[in-house]
C-alpha cells in the first residue's frame, strides 16, 4: 500500500507546522498573496519555515508571480516547492522551474473534464499538477475557499504527470475523496481551520488520522 502525501496548506504558526508535521504531513504550505486571509510575509515565512524539519517539504503558493516576488520569496529561504495557484501558462511554469531550479506544481482550476485535459499541456513544464476546484468568476480569491469539484471527473482520467488532489476536502470527506479518485496527495486549507486563516490543530491532526487509515 502506497502512503498517500499530505500538504497541509495555509500556515502561519509554529503549532500548526507542528500539529502537521506531528500527523506526517508531507508537504506545508505556505501562502504568499496579500489578498488571502492565510498570507505570510517574507519574514514570517524566513522564521516560520525554520521550524519545518528536512523531511518535510515547504511549499510557497503565489498567484502569478513575476521575477522580483519570486527572488524574495526564494530569499526568504527553506522553499523547495513553488506552487502556481494562478494563470500561469505551461511557458511561464517552465522557465520559473529552470529559473530557479525548485520544483513546480501548477493548480488546475477544474470544474469540467475539458479543464483537466488541460493540464497535458504542462507535461515538461512543472513537475506535478494540483487539482482544485474552480472558485467563481469574480470570487476574491482563486483557492482555499473550501470548494470541492465533481471528484468522478477523474475515474478513468490519466495525468500527464504526477498529480495531487485539493478543495473543500476535510477528515471527514477525505476518504472518500481518495477511494474515488486514487489520489496520491491531498492538500487541505479551511477544511482543518475553525475561521479563515486560522488553523485548528485537532482539525489537522483528525485529517492527517482520516488520511493515514486509507
Ligand atoms: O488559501 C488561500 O487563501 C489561497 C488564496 C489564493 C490562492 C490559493 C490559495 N490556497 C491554495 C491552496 O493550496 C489550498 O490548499 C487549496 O486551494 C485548497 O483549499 P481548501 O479548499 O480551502 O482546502
Amino acid at each position: 500500500m502506497t502512503r498517500v502525501g499530505i500538504k497541509i496548506c495555509g500556515l502561519s504558526t509554529i503549532p500548526a507546522i507542528d500539529a502537521a508535521v506531528k500527523g506526517g504531513a508531507s508537504h506545508v504550505g505556505f501562502m504568499h498573496f496579500p489578498k488571502s486571509p492565510r498570507h505570510v510575509s517574507a519574514g514570517t515565512l524566513a522564521e516560520v519555515a525554520q521550524r519545518v524539519p528536512a523531511h518535510v517539504k515547504r511549499v510557497a503558493v503565489l498567484v502569478d508571480p513575476d521575477d522580483p516576488l519570486v527572488d524574495s520569496v526564494i530569499a526568504a529561504g527553506g522553499i523547495q516547492v513553488f506552487q502556481l495557484h494562478g494563470k500561469e501558462s505551461p511557458t511561464r511554469a517552465a522557465q520559473l522551474r529552470q529559473r530557479t531550479g525548485l520544483e513546480v506544481w501548477k493548480v488546475m482550476s477544474i470544474k469540467t473534464a475539458a479543464d483537466l485535459n488541460a493540464g497535458g499541456a504542462y507535461a515538461g513544464a512543472a513537475d506535478m499538477l494540483l487539482y482544485d476546484a474552480k472558485t467563481p468568476d469574480g470570487a476574491a480569491l482563486p483557492g482555499g475557499m473550501g470548494m470541492r469539484f465533481d471528484w468522478s471527473l477523474l475515474s478513468g482520467h490519466r495525468p500527464a504527470l504526477p498529480w495531487g488532489l485539493a478543495g473543500g476536502l476535510d477528515a471527514a470527506n477525505v476518504a472518500e475523496a481518495i477511494r474515488i479518485t486514487g489520489a496520491p496527495l491531498v492538500d487541505v486549507s479551511s477544511g482543518v481551520e475553525s475561521a479563515p486563516g486560522v488553523k485548528d490543530v485537532d482539525k489537522i491532526a483528525a485529517f492527517c488520522k482520516a488520511v493515514s487509515q486509507c
